[in-house]
Formats: C-alpha cells, sequence, structure tokens
C-alpha cells in the first residue's frame, strides 16, 4: 500500500487568536498537538495580509516543531526573501488574492512559467521541496514539470464544495490528473475543503502522497479536541487507502 501523508494545516488555529489579537490559541502548540496525534507534517499559509499565520508564527515554527514544515505562499519578492530565511522543508506556491474569504483555485502556472521558475529554482537551490497548488488540469500539470516543480498539490475544493454528478465529475478530473502528474514524475499531493465525509475518495487515490487538510480539524477540534479530530481523519485515510 502506498504511503499517504497527513499534513496538518494551522491557519485557522491563529484565526481565533487573532479574534482577540492575543497569544491563545497558540499555534505552534497546535502543531505539537498535531505531531503527538500522528500527523507527518505542519503547514502554515503566511498571506500577504497575515489575517491568520503571522511572520512570528513561522519563525517559532521553523524553529521548534519537530514536523517538517510546508510553508504556503504567494509568489511575490516578500513570501521569497522569508522562504529563503527559513528554509523550510518544504514550500507550496499558492495564488492568493487579497479580497478572497480563501482560495478560490489554482495557480495559473501555463501563463507564468517564466516568474515561477524562477520561484522554484531558488527555493529547491534552498533545499525547499517545492509544489505548486493548482487545479487538476492536464495543461498547468505538463508546465509545473517542465519548470521543475517536484511537487503538485491538486486542489480539492470544487470536488469539496460539489455534490451528486458534479462532485463524481470533479473526481474523476482529480483523479485522472495525479495519474498524470505521477506519469510526469511529480509528487502528488491534495487538499483544501477535505473533510470526514468527502476525504475518503481523495485518499483512496494511490498516486496521492500527502493531504494537507486545515478548517475542518480545526472547526472539528473545537467539538472533540484536535488529538481526536486528526486521529479521526487519520484513520478515515488509512482505511480508504487500504481499501483502494
Ligand atoms: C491553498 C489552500 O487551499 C489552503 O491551504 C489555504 O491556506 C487556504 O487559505 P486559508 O487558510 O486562508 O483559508
Ligand atoms: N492546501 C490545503 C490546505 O493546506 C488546507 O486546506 P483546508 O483544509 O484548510 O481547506
Amino acid at each position: 500500500m502506498s504511503t499517504l501523508r497527513l499534513g496538518v494545516n494551522i491557519d485557522h488555529v491563529a484565526t481565533i487568536r487573532n479574534a482577540r489579537g492575543g497569544v491563545h490559541p497558540d499555534p505552534v502548540k497546535a502543531a505539537t498537538i498535531a505531531a503527538a496525534a500522528g500527523a507527518d507534517g505542519i503547514t502554515a499559509h503566511l498571506r500577504e495580509d497575515r489575517r491568520h499565520i503571522s511572520d512570528d508564527d513561522i519563525a517559532r515554527l521553523a524553529a521548534e516543531i519537530d514536523l517538517p514544515l510546508n510553508l504556503e505562499m504567494a509568489a511575490t519578492e516578500e513570501m521569497l526573501d522569508i522562504a529563503l530565511r527559513h528554509a523550510p522543508h518544504a514550500v507550496c506556491i499558492v495564488p492568493e488574492r487579497r479580497e478572497e474569504q480563501t482560495t478560490e483555485g489554482g495557480l495559473d502556472v501555463v501563463g507564468n512559467q517564466p516568474n515561477l521558475r524562477t520561484f522554484v529554482e531558488r527555493l529547491s537551490a534552498r533545499g525547499c521541496r517545492v509544489s505548486l497548488f493548482i487545479e487538476p488540469d492536464p495543461e498547468q500539470i505538463e508546465a509545473s514539470a517542465v519548470i521543475g516543480a517536484a511537487v503538485v498539490e491538486l486542489h480539492t475544493g470544487r470536488y469539496a464544495l460539489t455534490e451528486g454528478m458534479s462532485r463524481d465529475e470533479e473526481l474523476e478530473r482529480l483523479v485522472a490528473g495525479a495519474a498524470l502528474a505521477a506519469k510526469r514524475g511529480l509528487e502528488v499531493h491534495a487538499g483544501h475543503g477535505l473533510r470526514f465525509d468527502n476525504v475518503a475518495p481523495i485518499a483512496a487515490i494511490a498516486e496521492v502522497a500527502e493531504l494537507n487538510i486545515g478548517h475542518f480539524l480545526v472547526g472539528e477540534a473545537v467539538f472533540i479536541g484536535l488529538d481526536a479530530a486528526i486521529r479521526e481523519m487519520r484513520r478515515l485515510m488509512n482505511e480508504a487507502r487500504a481499501g483502494a
């Protein structure tokens, strides 16, 4: 059975903290709990507007946690400087619009190859594993491979937000995209909007090596605790992968 890692995104622990402008709950403590609960990595999105994760959070996560840190960032010079300074295990380049409520889609790699190639080269030279957050679109997958990304993270948001036939169609896109990406030598990740009730079909895709899940886990933690939420997600992922 192929490996399936769980990256826990702790952005929205910081959302709760920032609601009162204090220090509680601490995203670094959440990362420590996630490690003990069986997470394979921590993902944190340092947004341009710092609406949740802060520069200090990234500095402390990079310095203090034992798990690999996956820094999500927009393709800007500011974020590149921060990533090169901390040299996290991994960097995932994501699209970002200040007015968006959350990530709305994948990167346009096809339309931004020269700029993104530079980001991939400079971050890879610093020792960071670079992933590109994209739609499961053949042209975007091909462009990601051409500019030298090691990993693509397939956006599961449309899959998560649709029902019925539309969800089945989105799942087919993700299955085909994962197969094409793996064939092009890319490591395949997936994420956005995954929950207990929809993770299994994504976890069952054999080419997927890592799922990054955050908002739902933090929300579920309000009811059952972060440790229990992560352990249940891990159980559902293992069950789906074993049955694939
Ligand atoms: C790229 C992605 O889907 C998420 O990892 C991203 O962090 C979503 O943004 P928010 O966490 O700000 O909702
Ligand atoms: N890249 C996806 C991620 O890190 C978490 O997305 P979500 O589970 O918070 O929607």
